[in-house]
């Protein structure tokens, strides 16, 4: 196959693998739902992941105390049910291990260590061309992957958000990212700063304080916190019932009523609500609320301090937009994910910065899955819907190839 496009003279030319059937990138959740329809379909694909196993993120970048936060139905991907006995709220493992046992009952085998870094559509030939290399070997070799349709299925979490604060290269102490925190066991008697407030933010300040350590958590803007179940129902649970009837409007009041009955009124530890509510603020900007698991009571507590926004880090404290100086030893960003699609997808109309798509089809051959900010639930339905249309591609193409070969004959 010939070389096309291949601009420069020091890094050798890509090897190329025609794909037959459609390219999907990411072996997390998204993904492996999407190959497990297409498996089911007949129809062949390859999968690149740039980890070396799939469910990269829940494996590798996850702290050891995380569960689902929402209840198993709505968590399991296509074809395979949660193993009997999976508790409501599947741990970390459980959820590595059905992911990895899905990954082994439809016979899913990514290509591991092929982080993809472009993909262009070629109008003239009507094709996709992926390119990806082994970030692990230390050698820029790229290869390149060639079919007709892409999937992207590379999370809406596949990079760390760290914003820049004036300072930080001062700071004498250790700075890390939520998905580098594994538990607070280091942490005992140390004072945490941590930045963010969404559920990561809670769960790690809940989870230090676990390990006796003093956090403090940044809370810049208005969020809502929900609890996780009333009345030993989940409240998300409750939130989709009464969706089938209600406009989102109501059900938003719904669910604030009853987190102010559950969880008292949170505005006096500094946690103030958003004027819009927290479905509709999901279903706009895809920010999700923070259902809480506790944390909630240790900030009641003073276990947890809230604190303003960070203005600037001093060596071992830091000055809070506030004017207060606040000693810190350690800080944890909790301050949320990105995607990596625009830097390597070069296909300006489906993704935007700061914008996702509402939809799992694009034009060409392209389909995303689970990038619709609805979770595990939102990437399964992807995955059912791009296995169908891709099916029926697939079968139109078998077709025509078969009437090529036909018509050859005569
Ligand atoms: C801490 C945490 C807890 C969550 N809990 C829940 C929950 O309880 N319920 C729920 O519904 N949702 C939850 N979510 C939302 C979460 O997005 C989904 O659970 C799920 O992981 C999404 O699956 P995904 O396959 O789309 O993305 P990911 O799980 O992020 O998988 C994407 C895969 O693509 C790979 N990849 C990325 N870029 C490239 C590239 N350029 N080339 C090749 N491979 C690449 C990654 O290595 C990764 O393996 C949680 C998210 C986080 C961060
Ligand atoms: N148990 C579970 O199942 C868990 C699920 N998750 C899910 O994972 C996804 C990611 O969650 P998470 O990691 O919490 O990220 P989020 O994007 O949800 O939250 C990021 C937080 O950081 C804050 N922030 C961002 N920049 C700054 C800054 N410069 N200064 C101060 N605060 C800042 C944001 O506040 P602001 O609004 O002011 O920007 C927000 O509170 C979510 O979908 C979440 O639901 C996460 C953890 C546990
Ligand atoms: O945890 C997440 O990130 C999710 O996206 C799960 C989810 C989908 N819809 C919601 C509505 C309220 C709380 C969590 C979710």
């Amino acid at each position: 196959m010939a070389h096309a496009g291949h601009d420069s003279y020091d890094t050798p030319p890509p090897r190329c693998t025609w794909v037959n059937g459609p390219i999907i990138v990411g072996a997390g959740p998204s993904g492996l739902a999407v190959a497990a329809s297409l498996k089911d379909r007949g129809v062949p694909y390859v999968i690149l992941e740039r980890s070396d196993c799939v469910a990269s993120l829940w494996q590798k970048r996850t702290y050891d105390r995380l569960k689902l936060h929402l209840p198993k139905q709505f968590c399991q991907l296509p074809g395979l049910p949660f193993p009997d006995g999976y508790p409501e709220y599947p741990c970390r493992s459980q959820f590595v291990h059905y992911l990895e046992s899905y990954a082994r009952h439809f016979d899913i085998a990514p290509r591991f260590n092929q982080a993809v870094r472009s993909a262009r559509y070629d109008k003239a030939d009507g094709l996709w061309r992926v390119r990806a290399a082994d970030e692990t070997a230390g050698d820029e070799a790229e290869a390149e992957y060639i079919g007709r349709w892409l999937v992207v299925a590379t999370g809406e979490n596949a990079e760390r958000v760290v914003p820049e604060i004036k300072g930080m290269g001062a700071f004498a102490g250790e700075v890390g990212h939520v998905c580098d925190y594994k538990s607070g066991e280091g942490y005992r008697g140390k004072k945490v700063l941590v930045v963010g407030c969404g559920n990561s933010g809670m769960e790690v300040c809940l989870d230090l304080c676990d390990h006796g350590a003093r956090p403090s958590m940044v809370v810049r803007d208005a969020f809502h916190v929900l609890p996780r179940e009333v009345l030993g129902k989940s409240t998300f649970g409750l939130a989709v019932l009464l969706m089938k009837w209600l406009p989102v409007r109501l059900v938003d009041e719904l669910l604030l009523a009853l987190a102010r009955l559950v969880l008292g009124n949170v505005d006096k530890y500094g946690l103030k609500g958003p004027s819009a509510g927290p479905l509709q603020l999901k279903n706009t900007l895809g920010r999700t609320p923070v259902l809480d698991i506790g944390a909630l009571d240790k900030i009641k507590s003073g276990e947890i301090k809230v604190v303003a926004g960070v203005k600037e880090f001093l060596p071992r404290s830091v000055e809070l937009v506030d004017g207060v100086i606040l000693d810190v030893d350690s800080v944890v960003f909790a301050t949320g994910y990105c995607s990596n699609v625009p830097s390597w997808l070069q296909e300006t109309d489906f993704f935007s910065k700061d914008c996702f798509p509402n939809s799992w089809k694009g034009k060409c051959g392209l389909y995303v899955a689970g990038f619709t900010r609805r979770g595990l639930a939102g990437a399964s339905s992807d995955a059912v819907r791009i296995a169908k249309d891709l099916g029926e591609a697939w079968t139109e193409q078998m077709e025509q190839a078969n009437n090529l070969v036909a018509c050859n004959r005569r």
